[in-house]
């Protein structure tokens, strides 16, 4: 028998906000941020780090533009204690970076907090308790007063405490820790005491931090809530308002942002979200977010490279290849429509205009990521992503209607091994098809004599034999064909040319595509040569191939 049953759940009850605001707000500035990797992705993982780990990232943080860091949970382990200790001991804080600690509202986690902060020039002590219904009533069994007394009461020790490290510029951040599951009301009441309890000045706000700590709605009904506590609080002006979401429901960043509209004034999360649970808001893709809708993030993520190595080496956890922004497949495309519409838009995109590229969200190479890794190619690709490849990699510019036939060569490849092909074996593809040069009929010398009528010869191998062919016409193509035509009994129409120069400088080299008919017969051919005559008479070569080796094995059967 099967447990799941949806009845046992109930739905989250929204709030009561009918002129509410946020939704005709846009984001138009980043948030303060604040990483909380050290702290709450930390006491998320199997193994948390080591101090040498925690030093490691920390440090990435920094050169991130992290300016608010919370560095751990002091009094909960000795490596936290010891690595915020070596941080201040080792000068390793710059001066523009204040760090935070987390501490419960309880007397010997403060003390044993203030101690490990001995010296810092700046810091945040962060204090929470958890007010929801189901911790007061299940967890706590205390009234909403008692709940009150813990936050202020905790609150009053560390100011006490403060007070005697005049050295350290000391600012508090509190947390009604499962925010989303508190009577907004009593959320309300019990930050209005811990703001009275503090005393913050407009120089010195105080930070209230507003916890998804799970997240139990839609992020509209969050956004309310954010809206509906930021109109209610008193003396809001000394109040930063801080969101800090996870998410349980896959809506972590949508959260914050709806949130950010609604009021709030910074961020808590984390790295590619690794924390509790289904982890911690992702900084990553929120900051990312807003540099894609043309605002400064205010963090540098550009060697993301780097910070992947960083946070898999620190954390143990891999990065997911789709993970928005950063995964190893996020600026891939297979299917066919997609390469054709980004292999066409990056082809117009110029440097003076917005961004403009079909299914790409930003500039992969704003991330270090090379074009190279946009267009692969498995059975979904068409004739777009094929010919991205092949310009990309070896310069060829194939014309739409050999396009069509190579992509079907490719997919038929495909198809057959059953997995993606290497952009090199796209090559061969090509190549075998069309520049087998040694199995094709080419030149191996010609002279051409312009006049009038232009005069040809040139003397041929093919199949391991040399023969010359002498022709006479317009231009070298006309004369070639004039002359083929003669051998070959037929006559010999060209439907589709088109060259190109396929490198610059001194090796320069020239490729010519032709599609002509011998009689009812298509035939197409491909030749790349260091003159462009040479092309265009090896490529005519290349497609009559076939037809010249069948004449031989006529003639050889008479
Ligand atoms: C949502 C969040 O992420 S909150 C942060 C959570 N992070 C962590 O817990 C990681 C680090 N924590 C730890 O290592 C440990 O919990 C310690 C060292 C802080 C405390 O250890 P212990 O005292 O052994 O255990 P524990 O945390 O379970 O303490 C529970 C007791 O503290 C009380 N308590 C829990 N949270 C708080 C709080 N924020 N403020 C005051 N009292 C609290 C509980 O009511 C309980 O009281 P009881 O013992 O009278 O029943
Ligand atoms: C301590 C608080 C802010 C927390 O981590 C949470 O609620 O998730």
């Amino acid at each position: 028998m099967s447990n799941f049953d949806h009845t046992k759940y109930r739905p989250f009850t929204p709030v009561r906000l009918t002129d509410r605001q946020w939704p005709d707000r846009t984001l138009d500035q980043a948030p303060i941020w604040c990483s909380v990797d050290l702290r709450d992705g930390n006491q998320a993982l199997v193994d948390p780090m080591t101090v040498a780990q925690k030093k490691r990232l920390f440090a990435l943080l920094v050169k991130i533009g992290f300016k608010q860091i919370e560095v751990g949970f002091p009094a909960a382990s000795q490596p936290d204690f010891d690595f915020v200790r070596e941080l201040i001991e080792e000068n390793l804080i710059p001066d523009d970076v204040t760090i935070q600690v987390l501490t419960q509202a309880r007397e010997h986690l403060i003390d044993r907090t203030i101690e490990a902060l001995q010296g810092a020039k700046k810091a945040i002590i962060h204090v929470y308790n958890s007010t929801s219904t189901v911790q007061r009533e299940r967890v706590f069994r205390m009234s909403r007063a008692e709940i009150i007394a813990i936050a202020v009461e905790g609150v009053k020790m560390v100011k006490e405490r403060v007070a005697q490290h005049p050295d350290t510029d000391w600012r508090l951040e509190y947390s009604p820790e499962s925010f989303t599951g508190t009577e907004l009301d009593f959320a309300v009441e019990i930050c209005d005491a811990v703001v009275q309890a503090w005393g913050p000045t407009p120089e010195k706000k105080i930070i209230l931090n507003l916890p998804a700590t799970v997240e139990m709605s839609t992020p509209n009904v969050f956004a309310d809530q954010i809206e509906w506590f930021c109109r209610h609080i008193q003396q809001r002006e000394l109040i930063e308002i801080s969101l800090h979401t996870h998410n349980d429901r896959g809506c972590g960043i949508a959260a914050a942002e709806l949130g950010l509209m609604a009021g709030a004034d910074r961020v808590e999360g984390t790295l590619m979200g690794n924390g509790e649970r289904t982890g911690n808001m992702d900084v990553i893709t929120l900051a990312m977010n807003f540099y894609s809708q043309g605002v400064d993030p205010q963090l540098y993520l550009a060697e993301v490279d780097e910070i992947i190595e960083v946070v898999e080496a620190c954390t143990q956890i891999p990065t997911h290849p789709r993970h928005p922004y950063i995964g190893e497949l996020v600026y891939t495309a297979f299917s066919g429509s997609h390469q054709d519409a980004i292999k066409k838009c990056l082809s117009q995109q110029s440097a003076e205009e917005g961004w403009q590229v079909a299914y790409l969200p930003i500039d992969p190479q704003d991330l270090g990521r090379s074009y190279e890794a946009v267009i692969r190619i498995n059975s979904q690709s068409g004739k777009g992503g094929v010919a991205y490849v092949l310009e990309a990699d070896y310069g060829l510019q194939l014309p739409r209607w050999l396009q069509i036939e190579v992509a079907r060569a490719v997919q038929a490849k495909t198809e057959a091994l059953a997995r993606e092909l290497k952009r090199e074996e796209i090559w061969q593809t090509f190549a075998e098809q069309y520049l087998a040069t040694e199995q094709q009929a080419h030149l191996i010398s010609y002279k051409l004599e312009r006049s009038d009528r232009d005069q040809l010869e040139a003397v041929i191998q093919h199949q391991g034999e040399h023969f010359t062919l002498k022709g006479e016409g317009k231009g070298a193509l006309h004369t070639l064909t004039q002359a083929l035509s003669k051998r070959l009994g037929q006559a010999i129409e060209i439907s589709e040319f088109s060259e190109h120069a396929l490198t610059q400088g001194s090796a320069a080299q020239a490729v010519t595509y032709i599609q002509l008919s011998l009689g009812e017969t298509r035939f197409v051919g491909v030749a790349i040569s260091e003159d462009t005559v040479a092309a265009n008479l090896n490529a005519v070569l290349a497609a009559l191939s076939p037809a010249l080796a069948q004449q031989r094995e006529l003639v050889a059967a008479d």
